[in-house]
This record gives C-alpha cells, structure tokens and sequence, in this order.
C-alpha cells in the first residue's frame, strides 16, 4: 500500500536525514517508525503525503509513483494526525470533525451526522462533548478529536506523527489501546511515528527500528524484542526487552496445564488428586474452582464452588496474563476460547508463563539464526498482519 523505494532526502544545508530507505507497508498494516530525536522519522513520514520531497527515490502509495500525483488530491486519500493536533479553536468539536466532509462536498447534515459517530467511535459522547470548544476539553479528549477528524474523510492511509506524545502515561496508555480497538474495526494503512520504543511495540504491527536515516530493524515486535539484529537495536529496545516481549507473545493452546476438571451438579464427596479442581457450568463454560478440602464435605459441587475472576481468553498477552494474576493474587488463570461459544481450555500457572515467554524467545532466536540472508531482503517482505485488536 506504501512503498519507499531507494528514498533519500538530503535537505539544503547537506544534512542526510532519509538515506536509502527500502520498505513497505501492507494493506490495512500498522507500521510504528521508532527511534531517537533526529533519526529521521518525521522525514519519512511527511515524504509520504508530499510535505516533503525526496531527494532521490520512489514512493508509490496504492500502486502509484505519488511523485506524478496532485498533493492536494493525494492528502485526501491520506489522513494526517500530529501532536499538537491543529484543531480550530473558534469551531466547536463536531464542526472540526465534520470539516473535512464537507469541505468534500458532503452535504453538512450529512457530515455532521458522520462526526457523531466518529466522535462515538473514538470514545467521546457527541452529545456531552460536540458541542464543546477544544478548550474545553482535556489533552487525551482533543488527540481523541484529532483522530476522529483524520478518519472523517474516510482516507485509506493515515499518517501518525507522536499522536499521544502529549498526554500523561495514564491517558496515553488508555487511548493506545482504544486506538488499537479503532484499528481493529477499521483497518486502515497506518505509518506511526513515535520515539518510544513502549509504544511501538503495543501498537505496531511491525516495527521499524531507526539509527540515524537508516531502518536498523524492521520485523515483528515480538522479533525485535526477541532477538535485535545489532548491538544499536538491543540498545534501544532496552536491557528488560524480555518484559516488554511479554506484551506481545499471545498465550497459546498449548501453553496451558489441564487441572482436574467438575461439574457443578456433581455430587460430593469427591477425592481431588490436586489441591483444587476447575468447576465447569453444563455448557462447559468456566464457573470457578473448588479446593480439594471442600470437595470432601456433602451436597453437590456448586454448594461450595467459588467463582473464578481470573480468566483470559486465548490468545491475550502474557503481560496481560501476568498482570490480571496480580490483580487477583491468584496463583493460577483460566484460559477459555473468547471466539468460540467460551468454553473452557486450561490454565496458566507462573511456570507455563515462563515457559511459554522462553519458547518465544527461542523460537524467535532460531529463526533469525536459520535466516541466513541480508537485512535488505528482511525490510521489503511485509509478514502477514498479527492481527490485533
Ligand atoms: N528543513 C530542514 N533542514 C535541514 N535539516 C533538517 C530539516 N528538517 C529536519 N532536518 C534534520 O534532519 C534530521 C531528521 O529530522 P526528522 O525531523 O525527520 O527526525 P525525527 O526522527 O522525526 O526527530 P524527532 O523525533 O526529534 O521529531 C535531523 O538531523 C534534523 O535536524
């Protein structure tokens, strides 16, 4: 959808901010550009829109040499969202979002009609806040905006400069992961700029990892963490990549450990050969867990089975397995297939947890190590999309 082609940009003064850059960017991918202050990443992005022009070089975008198409034509297939987001101050939240539309010819009932669902779709009541002035709103509400308003047009492409770079921790963690739910539906072609390495990892689909004007990695997070392809990459990922890998490793089937499994009608009492057991509903759906101590005494299993809040559907981080373990100091977790009709899988304990975040290490390790061929070839074949959400 996008391609760099041999792409460099030297400006004026002889700085080289783009050197013979080579990759590309799938249909309905999303591809976080990461690196230091000044590595060149704004350069690339804007080069795609025509802000900027190469030096040398081709970029196509949906199959065409955009060096031989109209910006102004160009920039409506190509939503731009920056930082300090450039809404206008004198219109109120519905009317920046509807601009554009109607700038194109919507009619305006039309267009606004669309901003109340944009603005719904990237969590802000229409109704609470359409009216509002940006003043009057917070940083992460006017970033909200500024994406509602970049997606208004309908563009294939958006073009994501430090969008959330703005906003505390909190707030940024809470809206790259509604922004993650927002891709998920709408899947479009998105180059994101960020110089957090944290960032980049949640939200990319591959990531291209930056030294000055150069793509020193670009794959999957889960490979950049897993295994760097220079000292310069491990540098910047960072000594606790093995943490952040746990961000993006999914749980896998066969991860899970199959404990004793009950039913709620089930009579006692019940000899357990572990300390507990999983308690399942008749639809073999997740219920809770029973100790073996209470499974000696009468009645039947739903008696005194307790109700498990510990679960995860397959497929979710282990970060986030990790995490809902501590929020409910369990020593274990459910696993149950969310796609599916939510039966039950099995569980994951800290042991598997590790296990399952060394396989992926090793997995990725030896791949790379089998993978015996320049990192020319790596950058240009896009992988399949993880697919997150
Ligand atoms: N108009 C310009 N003229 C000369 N040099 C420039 C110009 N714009 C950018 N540069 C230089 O090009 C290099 C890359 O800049 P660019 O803005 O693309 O980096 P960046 O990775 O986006 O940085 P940051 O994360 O700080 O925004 C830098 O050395 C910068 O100083």
């Amino acid at each position: 959808m996008i391609r760099f082609e041999n792409v460099t940009k030297r400006y004026a003064d002889g700085t080289v901010a783009v050197d013979d850059l080579t990759f590309e960017v799938a249909e309905g991918e999303l591809v976080t550009l990461v690196g230091p202050s000044g590595c060149g990443k704004t350069t690339t992005m804007k080069m795609v829109n025509r802000l900027i022009e190469p030096t040398s070089g081709r970029i196509h975008v949906d199959g065409s040499d955009i060096s031989g198409v109209d910006p102004v034509q160009l920039r409506r297939r190509i939503g731009y969202v920056i930082q300090q987001v450039g809404l206008f101050p004198h219109k109120t939240v519905l009317d920046n979002t509807a601009t554009v539309p109607h700038l194109l010819g919507t009619s305006r009932a039309k267009a606004r009609a669309r901003a109340a669902e944009l603005l719904e779709l990237v969590g802000l009541d229409p109704a609470v806040h359409g009216g509002r002035y940006p003043e009057q709103l917070s940083g992460g509400q006017r970033q909200r905006v500024g994406v509602a308003r970049a997606l208004a047009a309908d563009p294939p492409v958006l073009l994501m400069d430090e969008p959330f770079g703005a906003v505390d921790p909190v707030v940024r963690e809470h809206l790259q992961n509604e922004f993650l739910k927002l891709q998920s539906q709408v899947r479009k072609t998105i180059l994101f700029v960020t110089h957090d390495i944290e960032e980049a990892v949640r939200l990319g689909d591959r990531i291209a990892v930056y030294g000055e004007g150069r793509i020193e990695q670009f794959d999957a997070p889960a490979a950049v963490l897993g295994a760097p392809a220079s000292d310069y990459v491990a540098d910047f990922v960072g000594a606790d990549r093995g943490l952040k890998r746990l961000g993006v490793t999914p749980i896998e089937q066969g991860d899970l450990e199959q404990p004793p499994v009950v039913h709620l009608d089930d009579p006692l009492p019940r000899p357990l050969d572990a300390r507990w057991a999983v308690v399942l509903d008749e639809g073999e759906r997740l219920h809770g867990w029973i100790s073996a101590d209470h499974a000696r005494r009468g009645g039947t299993v739903r008696d005194h089975a307790r109700r498990m809040e510990a679960w995860l559907p397959v497929g979710a981080s282990l970060k986030q397995a990790f995490a809902t373990m501590l929020q409910h100091d369990a020593g274990w977790i459910a696993v149950i297939d969310e796609e599916g009709r939510g039966d039950f899988l099995g569980v994951l304990t800290p042991a598997r947890l590790h296990e399952a975040l060394r396989r992926s290490i090793d997995a990725d390790a030896q791949s790379v190590a089998r993978a015996d061929v320049p990192l020319e070839s790596i950058t240009t074949t896009p992988r399949p999309t993880t697919g997150k959400s």
